[in-house]
């Protein structure tokens, strides 16, 4: 065991998606667990196998998919579960069961009403079990933050004699400060010793889930539970960029403790689940955030200019904010610009059929706006990528709506080669476009949320469109996106999407489940 490295183990897939509204589909997953692969990440937690069928499909696709990073699965302290995470992540060339139950006497009393010695046996039995399907398992305490320390020693003597190499103690509720958990982390370190990797995931609820995770790798942790852009549970994890850019920038606090992160590859991982989950992060947010590297007053421009270490501590191009591009995108710019574009912009595995298709998207826009810019090209990259299922395809919008008139969409979408259109009024505009689309593809959605944001400044930006849409009362919701200078159109394009995911995400269900009988 390398003792400076601190292995990253990244948890959006699953602890992220547990934030309300940000639920993936499978594709999608996938996309970010490539991306997770190229940052760098030593272990993708990919979901909780057990959660439903597609939560099991999407951990399993994954597993078959990423080479270079760890693949993990949640699982409860319960056979089933631990047999599904098995079995997910057993095609990943490197993979990990991850098992936990609770320590707490608020947990255990109320929550699993077990005792203190059935917690214990719980707790082995699942490490044991776990063992039979890998070598890597990892175990969590969880609530350790509000456990007592005799009791946690006893578990963890306990598992590791059962075969757990990584002992996770998570501050489910985020209720330690910096100095207790520091304090936690280094008696419990000393007390594995080298028997167990001691790792930390620390919950945002006071803010202080980085500060915490910093002062347990300063305290012995050797593994760190992150999310990008701090999504999670609640108020979120520990955000992966502010930890990872805090070691890299501080070396002299954390010596040679390392990690073996991209951090170049830091903002584009940031915008891709940016896109994905439809929440952005805030403006102020640390590295990743539109301000993180923005210099609003005189005095502050004045010392940048002068000397770019005045007011800034790090370099934007180390998380790969790209400022102060040479080439400007417009409607005269060829396909050689915008390919170097792409390649600037860190999308290396673009198909020529995906480049082709955003290249003439790109046109259009170009057409439309005076300048585009490199968030603009990002999101005709990304929204191409998602873009798989194409059952239904947009075609043609038209929509009327006057104050007193009511409110019509006409809609014309491609099936199977065939152009179909059907026209029907709504409470609104939106309103009218879902029941037409309802009407044309014979699937009815209820729509969850909907978000929209402009990608760019200016009245011409364009606008990204995130639906999330429930079907039936088998699957979860379904996750579509549209973007486009029209609003409107952007919002069909959603739709659309999300009808598209739910279907594909069933055939794959129904053959997976075919080919199991
Ligand atoms: C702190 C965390 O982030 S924990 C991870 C959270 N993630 C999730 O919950 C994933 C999504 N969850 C789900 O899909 C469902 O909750 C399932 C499939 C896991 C379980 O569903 P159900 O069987 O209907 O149980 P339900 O969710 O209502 O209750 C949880 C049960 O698990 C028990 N339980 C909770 N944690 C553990 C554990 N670590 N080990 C064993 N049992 C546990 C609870 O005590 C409760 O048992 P009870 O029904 O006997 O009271
Ligand atoms: C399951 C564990 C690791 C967790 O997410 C928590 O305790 O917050
Ligand atoms: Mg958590």
């Amino acid at each position: 065991m390398d003792k400076n490295k601190i292995i990253v183990f990244d948890t959006t897939l699953r602890d992220g998606e547990q934030s309300p509204g940000c639920s993936m589909n499978t594709e999608e997953k996938i996309k970010v667990a490539l991306q997770l692969e190229k940052l760098g990440v030593d272990v993708i937690e990919a979901g909780f196998a057990a959660a439903s069928p597609g939560d099991f499909d999407a951990v399993s696709r994954i597993a078959e998919q990423v080479k270079n990073s760890s693949i993990c699965s949640l699982s409860r302290a319960i056979e089933n579960d631990i047999k599904q995470a098995g079995l997910a992540v057993e095609k990943a060339p490197l993979h990990r069961i991850h098992t936990f139950i609770a320590t707490s006497p608020i947990h255990m009393k109320y929550k699993l009403k077990m005792s203190e010695d059935e917690v214990i046996k719980r707790a082995v039995h699942a490490v044991e079990y776990a063992r039979t399907f890998v070598d890597d398992v990892e175990f969590s305490l969880e609530d350790a933050g509000r456990s007592e320390i005799p009791f946690m020693k006893e578990v963890m003597d306990a598992v590791i004699a059962a075969g757990a190499s990584t002992i996770n103690l998570p501050d489910t509720v985020g209720y330690r400060l910096p100095t207790e958990l520091g304090a936690m982390v280094k008696e419990l370190s000393d007390f594995a010793g080298n028997r167990a990797r001691i790792s930390v995931h620390n919950h945002n609820d006071l803010g202080l889930a980085t500060a915490n995770t910093l002062a347990a790798v300063t305290n012995g942790a050797r593994q760190i539970e992150v999310t990008i852009n701090g999504l999670g549970e609640r108020a979120g994890n520990s955000a992966l960029e502010e930890a990872v850019m805090a070691i890299k920038t501080r070396k002299d606090a954390f010596g040679d403790l390392y990690t073996s992160i991209n951090t170049k590859e830091i903002y584009a991982t940031s915008r891709l689940v940016a896109t994905i989950t439809g929440v952005e992060p805030q403006q102020n947010k640390s590295i990743v955030g539109k301000n993180a590297f923005a210099h609003e007053s005189g005095i502050h421009q004045d010392g940048v200019l002068k000397h770019q270490e005045t007011y800034e501590i790090m370099k934007p191009e180390d998380v790969g904010v790209i400022k102060d591009s040479t080439l400007i995108l417009g409607k005269h710019s060829g396909r050689a610009a915008f390919r170097d574009k792409i390649n600037q912009l860190g999308f290396d595995k673009i198909t020529d059929e995906e480049l082709n298709s955003a290249f003439e998207k790109f046109k259009v826009l170009a057409d439309k706006k005076k300048e585009v810019t490199d968030d603009d090209v990002r999101m005709l990259i990304t929204d191409e990528s998602l873009n798989h299922d194409k059952t239904y395809e947009l075609v043609g919008l038209q929509i009327s709506d006057c104050s007193n008139g009511l409110p019509t969409a006409a809609v014309s979408i491609k099936y199977n080669d065939e152009i179909i259109s059907d026209a029907n009024i709504g409470n609104g505009t939106m309103d009218a476009i879902f029941k037409t689309i309802d009407r044309l593809t014979g699937i009815s959605g209820d729509l969850q949320s909907y978000n929209v944001t402009s990608v760019t400044e200016g009245k011409d930006a364009l606008a990204k469109v995130t639906t999330r849409v429930v079907f039936d009362e088998q699957t979860p919701s379904f996750v579509g996106h549209g973007l486009s200078v029209d609003t409107m159109l952007a919002t069909a394009k959603a739709y659309l999407g999300s009808v598209n995911s739910f279907l594909s995400q069933k055939e794959r269900l129904s053959k997976r489940t075919e080919h199991q009988v």
